[in-house]
């Protein structure tokens, strides 16, 4: 995956690159992510980036010239054309489901407002996605950007090993994750689940399969609205759910 990251802070990605499974894929040539900064492309005296609204209103807006020059310079160094998000909260939700599709991709460019945002003429000229990270204001979108990258790189084949594999993630079946132990086997008096230490490995399949599905239930119920379960899925469910009646 290549990723373009058009920003006034490339120095706030080293968290993403420098750091874990994402600075591993860096290293491994899974990930490979560069930058243009509009401020290398700001021409006058004092490297203007950001200008009134027109209109009037609070704060400043990113100035089109050095932002299109910007994403013109990293998309010329995209190894294929690619697809551009401008992360922002007038963007669709990102959901595992979003992410799974971008991890097909083989390369982006992630657009970061700052300030009030950008001039809509370079979302109508260059964007072809606008993505949110959730329904709150950021001040800048470098750590949209990230989460968006962190998640899609998990889903790189080879970045994350047999040890930490995406497949049990939380939604990546659509649903939550159940809860997880580790030693000791007591602490504070709290005994990790006997299935856990059975050895049974069809009985703690079905366990955690049955607290996945539940947990989903009891905090994000909206979840299970889109998804059909097996038989299986719904008889766990409903035992889950008897039990919390009892
Ligand atoms: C201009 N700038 C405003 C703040 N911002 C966000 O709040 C945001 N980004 O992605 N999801 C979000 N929510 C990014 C863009």
């Amino acid at each position: 995956m290549w990723a373009g990251v058009v920003t006034l802070f490339p120095e706030m990605f080293t968290a993403l690159t420098g750091h874990g499974v994402t600075g591993r894929a860096v290293k491994r040539g899974q990930l490979t992510v560069e930058y243009s900064n509009p401020r290398d492309h700001a021409h006058d005296r004092h490297r203007t980036v950001d200008d009134r609204p027109f209109g009037g209103g609070p704060g400043m807006l990113m100035k089109v010239e050095p932002l299109l020059e910007a994403i013109a310079a990293i998309r010329a160094k995209a190894p294929s054309p690619p697809r551009v998000i401008y992360l922002s909260p007038q963007g669709q939700p990102l959901t595992q489901k979003r992410v799974v599709e971008l991890a097909q991709l083989d390369s982006l460019v992630l657009l970061c407002g700052r300030y009030e945002g950008i001039d809509e003429r370079i979302v109508e000229m260059c964007v072809d996605e606008e993505i949110s990270i959730g329904d709150y204001v950021l001040s800048g979108g470098e750590l949209g950007a990230m989460v968006l990258l962190d998640a899609v790189t998990r889903l790189i084949p080879g970045v994350l090993g047999h040890a930490d594999s995406a497949v049990e993630d939380s939604f990546s079946e659509g649903w939550l994750d159940c809860p997880h132990y580790t030693r000791p086997e007591e602490f504070a008096g709290q005994r990790v689940p006997e299935v856990l230490l059975s050895g049974n490995h069809e009985l703690i399949r079905r366990w955690r399969l049955k607290q996945s599905l539940g947990r989903t239930w009891l905090r994000r119920p909206e979840l299970l609205e889109g998804l059909t379960l097996s038989k299986e899925q719904q008889q766990l469910l409903a035992e889950f759910i008897c039990e919390q009646e009892t």
